[in-house]
């Protein structure tokens, strides 16, 4: 294995609901206590924003921090960049060595690191996975989220890397650099324009207008190609692309396919036999999205028979673990350009994913805020400035409970005894999330919270931060 494991830890304040760590939290009871005591006057919790409209003014509002005095540890695995976890460490973590995922509370994967809802269960101080990349299908996210762990990825930070392998590929195969290569690289000089063509003018099939295929719509008109798209949604049309009624007329006009589809049950062998001879004769195929919407066995049919001009395919229906011997099945087969899976795996791509999954995790841990994650509702909650008026305890209680009549009532009748500053709540199917700014009064009444909303039935996870 070539991967780079980094285990951090993360000494914190902090108050989480599941069982286990709920004794946690008993246990360190009297320390956040009195890190609670010290709160108001701690410079090291203020964060400072820029002024007013006037520039003389600066608001400092309050950080919430995870609130156990003991270690949260995350699992940063697959050659994730090192600026995420830079920020992860400046967040408060310490480096640890961890060999095992049911002792980690943030864990940070790449495509290939498959969370089945097994290895969930297994998990059970888990809070959060961030997706160091676009693709989410690699995570069970709904047994995630019945358990209250929030899943982020980040969606377009490395549109631009895979549109510029797209279009080097586009040319590679119009004008089979890649056999050309070979010949030379094993003593064989071919000289020879027989099937190479210019791009200008020919036409790029997108399947899949999202923030990638819109990037490659830009890129390749740039280049004088004419682009069609497209896509289960109505898209606006970059430039001048054109969207199609079908992906069957995309396939029928286009002289270069390329799919930026998610794997979802409708794009699992989307590109078969039938899609393939739909193809106009000499087309080429290029697959940078995910490895299951293809028949590789129907596309190798179609190569052999020379019906199609080439492929590129960067993803495969299954893929190794680790670098090492591997085979597609493809090997040897002309104008056909493998690569493994590194469509997104540029320096700037990985240091933009990191800036921004690390972000999204930290947030949630600090905060409980859940934009950008794919399996919570999302949800924000403006932090309090130092200036608002306030108890000694204010907190903030962050609950998944499972969406039934009455539970909110339930919550609502605990928090109610105090004043509650500010609430939001939301539902995804089976399960809803609360985020609620509470004024306690007493370090009594922190208790008095945390126990009653995690002793309900229809709590899956609380925690409190502060
Ligand atoms: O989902 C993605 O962003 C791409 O498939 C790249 O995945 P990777 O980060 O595992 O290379």
């Amino acid at each position: 294995m070539d991967e780079r494991d980094a285990y951090l830890a993360w000494p914190l304040s902090y108050m989480e609901g599941t069982p286990a760590l709920a004794n946690h939290y008993r246990e360190w009871k009297w320390t956040i206590m009195l890190n609670l005591v010290n709160r108001g006057v701690d410079l090291k919790m203020v964060e400072s924003r820029p002024g007013s409209a006037n520039g003389s003014r600066v608001i400092k509002y309050r950080r919430l921090r995870p609130f156990k005095t003991d270690e949260i540890k995350v699992l940063l695995v697959e050659n994730i960049s090192t600026i995420a976890e830079k920020m992860l460490r400046e967040a408060g973590y310490q480096e640890e060595l961890r060999e095992k995922l049911r002792t980690v509370h943030a864990l940070g994967i790449r495509s290939k690191t498959q969370i089945t809802e097994d290895l969930i269960k297994e998990a059970p101080c888990l809070l959060t996975i961030g997706c160091f990349c676009i693709g989410v299908n690699q995570v069970a996210q709904e047994a995630a989220l019945s358990r209250g762990i929030a899943v982020f990825n980040s969606p377009f930070s490395n549109s631009r890397s895979v549109a510029e392998l797209v279009i080097s590929e586009i040319i590679t195969l119009a004008r089979q650099l890649g056999d050309r290569n070979r010949e030379m690289h094993n003593g064989q000089w071919k000289k020879t324009a027989g099937g190479c063509q210019e791009i200008r003018r020919k036409i790029l099939g997108i399947v899949g207008y999202g923030h990638i295929g819109a990037q490659l719509s830009v890129l390749a008109e740039s280049m004088g190609m004419q682009v069609l798209f497209y896509d289960i949604q109505q898209i606006m049309p970059l430039g001048m692309a054109t969207p199609t009624e079908s992906l069957d007329e995309l396939l029928e006009r286009s002289d270069f396919v390329s799919l930026h589809v998610p794997e979802t049950s409708e794009t699992i062998n989307m590109i078969g036999a039938r899609e393939l001879k739909l193809m106009k004769p000499g087309a080429k195929l290029i697959n940078a999205s995910r490895g299951s919407v293809v028949d590789l066995l129907a596309l190798k049919e179609a190569l052999e028979s020379g019906r199609m001009g080439g492929a590129a395919l960067d993803v495969y229906p299954e893929e190794p673990a680790a670098n090492g011997p591997w085979s597609t099945g493809l090997e040897g087969l002309d104008n056909v350009i493998l690569t493994p899976h590194i469509g997104g795996s540029t320096e700037e791509a990985q240091a933009a994913i990191g800036v921004e999954v690390a972000t999204n995790m930290i947030r949630f841990l600090d905060q409980g805020t859940t934009l950008g994650s794919v399996n919570f509702p999302e949800l924000d909650l403006r932090v309090n400035t130092f200036e608002q008026p306030s108890t000694p305890y204010p907190c903030r209680v962050l609950n998944v409970h499972q969406n039934v009549p009455g539970v909110l009532l339930k919550i609502n009748q605990i928090l109610g005894q105090f004043n509650i500053e500010k609430q939001v709540c939301e539902s995804r199917g089976q399960y809803s999330y609360i985020m609620a700014d509470v004024c306690a009064g007493c370090e009594t009444d922190l208790d008095h919270i945390f126990e009653s909303i995690f002793h309900l039935p229809e709590a899956v996870a609380t925690r409190i931060v502060y």
